[in-house]
Parts: C-alpha cells; sequence; structure tokens
C-alpha cells in the first residue's frame, strides 16, 4: 500500500522539480540577458554580476551608493556617459556636466519625469517626488508659492523659537563633555518641520524620548527589507504592482498619517486657517481640481496672446495625504546630516569657524543683537561653509531622469526612449577640473567672484525640477549654525572616531557618533 502511494506520487514530484527548475533557468536566462544591453548598445560600462549587477556591494550592505557609483565611474574618466546597471535594470550614468545640464535643464521637456514606478493604490507613495506628466506638472505650479520669501519670513519665527529651545539645552553641557550632536540636531530639524509644516509643537527637544521622534527616526533606519523591496520596485515593477509592494513602513505612515488627518479634522471643527504647508494641502483639496494651463505649440508662430487650453486634474484625498506625509518626512534627515557636518568640518578647521563666527556677530551686532532673517542673508562666508559641506556630503547620490523621446547627444550615441538616466552627484562635486583638490574643505571656492557652472552644484537637483524645498532647507540650515557658532565654540572631542561613511544609510551621514566638546562663549 505504502509502496504504491510512493511510486504515485513520484511524477507529481519530479514536475513540481522541473517546474522549479525551468524556473530558475528562465530567471537565470532573463538575468543574463539583462546584462547584455549596455553591451549591445556599445556603450562603456563596467562587467555586471549576475543578478547584482554594478550595485551588489551597496544592495548587500556593505558600500554606500555614492562610493559605489564613485567606483564603477573610476574606470572610465575620460567617458561622458557610462552603462550602468542597478542590480538588473540598465541606467545611463551622465557625468559630464554640458551634458547634465542639457538633461535637467535646457531639454527638460524629455527628461521630466524620474522614471519612478508609482503604484497609485499605496496612498503614501503619491508624492510631487514620485509624480510624472501633467500631475507633476500642475501640482508642482500650485506648490510653489509655498516658499516664496513671504512664506519664508513667516515661517522664520518658528525656527527661531525652536533654535532657541536647542541652545538653552546645549548650554546645560559640561564643557568637558562628549556630546554626540546628531541626536541634538535631529530633534532640532523634526521640531521645525512639525512647526512650520503642521502648525504641531512636535517636543522632540523638550521630550526626547517622545513618539514622534522615534517614529521620525525610524522612517530613516534602513534595513534589508527595505532594500529588497526598493530592488523589487525598480527592478521588477510589475511584479512590484502585483504584490502592492511600498516604501512605506505601515507603523511609521500609519502614525503620521494619523497626525496629519487629525490636524485636519480640529482645524476644520474650529475654524482654523494657517499660513503653513498644511493648509496650503487643504486649500487644494477645498478646491477639489489642480487647473493645468497647456499651451499649444501649433498657436506659438502668432508671437501675440499664447492661447491655452485648460485641463482639470483632481487633486484626491490620497494625493493630499501622500504629499503632506512626503514633505514631513523630507524635512528630517537630511537637515540634519548637513548641519551636523558643517559643525564637523568647522571642528577640524578651526580658522574657518572663527571666521564664520565673527561675521555672525558683526551681522547680528548691525541687527541690534538680534538674530534676523535680513541679518542672516547677510551672511556670505557662512553660506559658502553650507554649501563646500553639501559639495563634499551630497546628501542625495543620484538625480534620476526618464528620457521620453529618443535622444541624441553630441558624441552621437543615442539615449533611448524609457531608459534611466542619472547624474551622480559626488562625481560631479568631486571633478578636479571645476573643484581643484576636491578633497580638500575650502568654503573659498564659493565665493562671489569665483564663477561654478550651475549644473556643476547639485545637492538639491536643477531644472525645473530642483528640490522645491531648497530655500526653506538652506534657511534653516544657515540659521541653526549661525546661533549655535553664536552662541558656543565646538571643537571634536579626542574621543571621537574618524568619519567613516554609514553604508546602509540613504543620505551621507556618519557611521560612528561624531563626539564633540562644547564652550559657552
Ligand atoms: C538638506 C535638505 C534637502 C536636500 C539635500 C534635498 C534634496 C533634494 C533633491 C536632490 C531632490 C531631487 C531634485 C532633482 O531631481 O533634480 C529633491 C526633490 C524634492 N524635495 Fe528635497 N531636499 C531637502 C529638503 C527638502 C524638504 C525640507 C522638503 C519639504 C519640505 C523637500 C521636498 C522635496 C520635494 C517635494 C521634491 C520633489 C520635487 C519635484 O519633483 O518637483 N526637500 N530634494
Amino acid at each position: 500500500m505504502n509502496e504504491k502511494k510512493k511510486t504515485r506520487m513520484d511524477p507529481i514530484f519530479i514536475a513540481l522539480i522541473a517546474i522549479i527548475l525551468s524556473l530558475i533557468a528562465y530567471t537565470v536566462y532573463q538575468a543574463n540577458e539583462a546584462n547584455k544591453y549596455w553591451l549591445k548598445r556599445g556603450i562603456p560600462h563596467r562587467k555586471p554580476m549576475l543578478f547584482f549587477g554594478n550595485s551588489g556591494k551597496h544592495v548587500l550592505m556593505r558600500q554606500h551608493f555614492t562610493e559605489n557609483l564613485l567606483e564603477v565611474l573610476k574606470d572610465f574618466p575620460h567617458e561622458p556617459a557610462v552603462g550602468f546597471y542597478d542590480l538588473t535594470r540598465p541606467i545611463l550614468i551622465v557625468k559630464d556636466i554640458d551634458l547634465v545640464e542639457k538633461i535637467l535643464v535646457k531639454d527638460f521637456q524629455q527628461f521630466m519625469d524620474r522614471g519612478f514606478p508609482l503604484d497609485k493604490r499605496n496612498a503614501i507613495d503619491i508624492s510631487l517626488f514620485t509624480m510624472s506628466g501633467k500631475e507633476w506638472r500642475a501640482l508642482r505650479y500650485k506648490l510653489s508659492p509655498l516658499f516664496s520669501t513671504t512664506k519664508l519670513k513667516t515661517m522664520y519665527g518658528s525656527m527661531a523659537e525652536c533654535s532657541q529651545s536647542l541652545t538653552s539645552i546645549l548650554d546645560q553641557i559640561q564643557e568637558k563633555e562628549d556630546i554626540d550632536l546628531k541626536e541634538y540636531l535631529g530633534r532640532f530639524a523634526m521640531d521645525v518641520i512639525g512647526s512650520c509644516a503642521y502648525g504641531i509643537d512636535a517636543k522632540n527637544l523638550s521630550e526626547p524620548d517622545n513618539e514622534f521622534r522615534k517614529m521620525g527616526k525610524k522612517s530613516f533606519e534602513p534595513d534589508r527589507l527595505q532594500m529588497l523591496k526598493f530592488a523589487i520596485i525598480m527592478c521588477a515593477p510589475k511584479l512590484a504592482k502585483l504584490l502592492r509592494i511600498s516604501l512605506a513602513k505601515t507603523d511609521v505612515t500609519d502614525y503620521f498619517c494619523k497626525i496629519i488627518r487629525d490636524t485636519i479634522d480640529y482645524r476644520k471643527k474650529n475654524d482654523i486657517i494657517r499660513n503653513d504647508f498644511l493648509q496650503m494641502f487643504m486649500n487644494l483639496k477645498d478646491e477639489g481640481n489642480l487647473e493645468l494651463r497647456i499651451k499649444d505649440p501649433e498657436d506659438e508662430y502668432l508671437q501675440t496672446e499664447v492661447s491655452y487650453s485648460v485641463e482639470n486634474i483632481e487633486f484626491t484625498d490620497d494625493m493630499m495625504i501622500g504629499n503632506a506625509f512626503q514633505f514631513l518626512q523630507a524635512g528630517f534627515e537630511a537637515t540634519a546630516a548637513i548641519s551636523l557636518l558643517t559643525l564637523y568640518e568647522l571642528s577640524k578647521n578651526m580658522e574657518i569657524q572663527k571666521k564664520a563666527r565673527l561675521e555672525i556677530v558683526i551681522n547680528v551686532e548691525e541687527a541690534g543683537g538680534m538674530l534676523t532673517y535680513d541679518a542672516l542673508r547677510k551672511m556670505t562666508y557662512l553660506e559658502q561653509c553650507i554649501k563646500e559641506t553639501f559639495r563634499v556630503y551630497p546628501p542625495v547620490a543620484g538625480l534620476n531622469r526618464l528620457c521620453n523621446k529618443d535622444y541624441l547627444l553630441p558624441n552621437g550615441y543615442k539615449i533611448q526612449a524609457g531608459e534611466l538616466v542619472m547624474i551622480p552627484v559626488a562625481a560631479v562635486h568631486n571633478d578636479p577640473k571645476i573643484y581643484p583638490e576636491p578633497e580638500k574643505f575650502r568654503p573659498e571656492r564659493f565665493d562671489p567672484d569665483q564663477k561654478i557652472p550651475s549644473c556643476a552644484f547639485l545637492p538639491f537637483g536643477n531644472g525645473p525640477r530642483i528640490c522645491i524645498a531648497m530655500r526653506f532647507a538652506l534657511l534653516e540650515i544657515k540659521h541653526c549654525i549661525a546661533k549655535l557658532l553664536m552662541n558656543h565654540e565646538y571643537k571634536l572631542s579626542p574621543n571621537s572616531k574618524p568619519f567613516r561613511l554609514d553604508k546602509k544609510s540613504f543620505f551621507m551621514i556618519p557611521a560612528d557618533p561624531l563626539l564633540f566638546n562644547i564652550r559657552q562663549i
């Protein structure tokens, strides 16, 4: 009886093994074929590994993505564009700054989208960053006024309140005590965005163990599952859609979305109108539609009144929540990282720190002892220090663009419609032809009389898809550093380990805590 059962199972078992082996063989074949893409296109590239392409070390968290790109590009110092495999997905890396300018600015119409495969069923993934085409254009147009000078001046008061809390906490620190500034700057950045964006007192500085801080930190904590999800979304977008894979971490997004929803309800119930990001999203939702004015190229010869056709694009609930969440999240990590790294560089170069402080003190005195918006604007050397930090540690490794129509490069090579292009920011920032001795920290590179080509400095990207909040982020960082340098002197603690990049992080942040000793002035 047992014998009979065994013989009946065998064919099923064999068939199953055959199916699995065929699937493996098919997957290996497909991956192998994918690895021939740049060879067939005649584009210089590094030999890819099966399944891992050229990004294996990064995906396995053994190398930061910025280092990954720099290492590959080192093999091709004279090539303006190089083929790269992000796992199995081919991407054209363009580092020649004239080409970069064409892609990001001059021929933007052909490189308008980021090519992020967006699954609209995941509300939280819908944001200005991931949106494309007409929807992106209409929303970008509506949101840009959020960052006008008038709006920034209004938000400046909230920033000043948060920085006052920060310096009061730092005042309590003893001179010889080692402090990990990253934690304090992270709390400050969260309080600022909570307050400027949503009118919330997030209390990260006063109550460091609160839920807002924990969730904010968690949203950027890299883990292997997140890496895997990202890899599936980028390399197999159809599979990602089928499995409804989202980059969002459910507990984090649930928490922040609840805050956003509760704040909206509270404002509606109590007729509260504020001058912040959330109000703008609420107004758009009330208007119902985003109006898109489309210029008809056929009419351009008329040269007089240009005629527009108008298209209405619905501003959905999901768009409101997704964008509100992205604005909240985008403000957390990168601003704190750059503030920390500016203080790190200024602590390694005490002369630069002294020079920056002198400029701050003079301008504050001229403004009657207050760190006002206008006083801050005059601090050009401080701004140069921050820009140099951005050059050395650009938070975002690459700017992605999707080519939507065949595009001929000056060297005769064609970028095909549907191909992904990436601008490797750190490679541009480390080009010795633009920045001699790029490994050195030199704020003088950004002296007003130094002419740096516009697409040679890209921490916020460039062109119509440049970071919408660039001025806000710069203002926050500059205000924070000015306030800290006004009140304290910063030195690196002898116990601080040398800077080592955190390979697991999305941004360029240190793997070990940078320890400082501070002295009240
Ligand atoms: C130091 C801080 C920041 C850095 C370094 C940074 C960097 C960037 C970069 C590199 C891009 C892509 C640009 C491109 O593709 O050309 C971007 C886009 C974007 N950023 Fe930022 N960002 C920062 C802060 C913020 C903040 C605080 C917000 C929101 C309040 C924000 C909102 C956005 C949005 C919505 C986009 C998409 C813009 C679009 O596609 O139209 N960013 N950012």
